[in-house]
């Protein structure tokens, strides 16, 4: 392994007497991680019937370390079924830094594919609102498949430089995320290729990047909301002097303390270029004294305003229920808290906005609300969103087969299914689960499950 020359040259400076102890760490294997999505399930729970051996990540409550070599958590139907999202350790920070209370307004800025939004949702439990944006549209549909298939409904999927955001959003959110473009210095130990990206990019780049996207975020807070800022690097220049940016642009902001694992490093003050001593509430996860490959994080308050009159909220098209979607939502529990008031249709498309949306008009759009489903011709099809949603007691239709049950694997491959001569389900959609966790819609035919599971999402071998 040879790292970049002028990275070498800098880190040994920024190091000193821990150079060796930090170079000593490409001897081993990176970390690898799963998040238990706390919205379908407990942690307690999932260790219950976890199919991996797993050692807690010290700094997370719902993250574990599992032995790659041993394990492919990918490949398990528990994915499938949106219980956990496979994550490097120290990248679990930022989102379990960041408090989330019910009802919150959400924006998570640099979002995907998502490891951080699915925890901010996961965190907001069903309540409030979350937007999640991503500059790459192409990357943004990778985080509108994280969220549906967490099974989360109250969000916004959206593609806009952040610009275009804070024009909309102005003093909208209680809560910010930026996990920041950066020159990935902590990615190193996973991929070669970031190095390679490092010496062709180098730090400016980023911090100029960075920069910007501070500014707009800072708009977009509301007076008393909380922004966490977030890098995977270690760069002075993309990390404490891109908070004192921030803090030199807007003096209604200020640093914020956040418990820290004794084994996080504070920020360092002598880092940044004004020496402010603040810069310690900052923190820094360094390969060489956790078990993760690195992170930078800062905490940011903004002041309260008693002027301050709130943000326009989400205006409706009506939509008058159509009777197919009707005698399909007959199914559903109340408790799955579905409105037909606050449906809206599109094309045939129909999307259950939740209360506190806010107004998205004009922005580039993946996804607004929870996508229900389609009406066709005299028939109304649900969709895999709303499988994921729901839970296997908020459907009267539901058949659950055990994860070592080849018909899980045979399903998730797109198959047809069938069912056993003792299994007494009605015929039309059924929801097919694994252990009971919902994984799609089948419909049955007296036994015979015709497989409705998304294509797109279909197991590959
Ligand atoms: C570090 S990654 C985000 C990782 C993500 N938070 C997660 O946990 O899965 C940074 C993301 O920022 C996006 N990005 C780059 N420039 C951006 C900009 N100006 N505004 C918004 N997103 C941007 C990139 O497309 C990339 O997906």
């Amino acid at each position: 392994m040879t790292l970049p020359k002028a990275f070498d040259e800098r880190i040994r400076i920024q190091l000193g007497d821990e150079y060796e102890d930090y170079i000593k760490c490409f001897d081993s294997d990176m970390y690898h991680g799963i998040r238990v999505n706390t919205s379908k399930i407990s942690v307690e729970d999932f260790l219950k019937i976890s199919p991996f051996e797993l050692e807690p990540v010290p700094w997370t409550k719902n993250g574990f370390y599992y032995d790659h070599r041993k394990y492919t958590p990918s490949k398990h139907p528990y994915y499938y079924a949106g219980l956990y999202y496979i994550q490097e350790p120290s990248a679990m920070t930022p989102a379990s830094v960041l408090d989330i209370e019910d009802g919150d307004v959400v924006l998570d800025i640099c979002a995907a594919p998502g490891g951080k939004s699915t925890e901010l949702a996961a965190k907001l439990n069903g309540t409030g609102i979350l937007i999640s944006n991503d500059i790459s549209n192409s990357r943004a549909k990778a985080l509108l498949k994280n969220l549906e298939l967490f099974g989360i409904g109250n969000m916004c999927v959206v593609s806009e430089p952040p610009n275009n955001l804070s024009k909309a959003f102005e003093g909208t959110f209680d809560k910010i995320l930026i996990d920041a473009p950066c020159s990935g210095e902590g990615m190193f130990r996973k991929s070669s290729s970031m190095m390679t990206a490092w010496e062709n990019n180098g730090t400016e780049l980023f911090a100029g990047l960075q920069r910007g996207i501070l500014n707009e975020a800072c708009k977009m807070l509301k007076p008393g909301g909380k922004l966490l800022y977030s890098t995977c690097t270690f760069s002075p220049e993309e990390d404490e002097r891109s908070v004192e940016y921030l803090l030199s642009i807007d003096d209604s902001m200020h640093l914020v303390d956040f418990p820290k694992y004794e084994k996080f490093d504070d920020g360092n003050p002598a880092w940044g270029e004004t020496g402010n001593p603040e810069l310690v509430k900052c923190s820094r996860l360094w390969p060489h004294h956790v078990k993760g490959e690195g992170h930078f994080i800062a905490l940011f308050e903004k002041d309260q305003d008693d002027s301050y009159r709130g943000n326009s909220t989400y205006s409706f098209k009506s939509y008058r229920p159509d009777e197919d979607f009707i005698a399909f939502i007959k199914h559903v529990s109340e408790s799955a808290g579905i409105k037909t008031d606050r449906i809206e249709e599109n094309n045939g498309r129909l999307y259950y906005i939740s209360e506190g949306m806010p107004d998205v008009k004009g922005l580039r759009l993946l996804r607004h609300g929870l996508f229900l489903g389609e009406v066709k011709k005299n028939r109304f099809e649900p969709s895999q969103s709303l499988a994921m949603y729901l839970k296997s007691d908020q459907f009267d239709n539901v058949v659950s087969f055990l994860a070592d049950d080849i018909r899980v694997i045979k399903y998730l491959k797109g198959e047809t299914v069938e069912l056993e001569d003792d299994q007494d389900i009605e015929n039309g959609y059924v929801l097919v689960c694994v252990d009971g966790y919902p994984l799609g819609w089948a419909k049955n035919n007296r036994g015979v499950l015709k497989n409705k599971y998304l294509s797109g999402w279909r197991m590959m071998s």
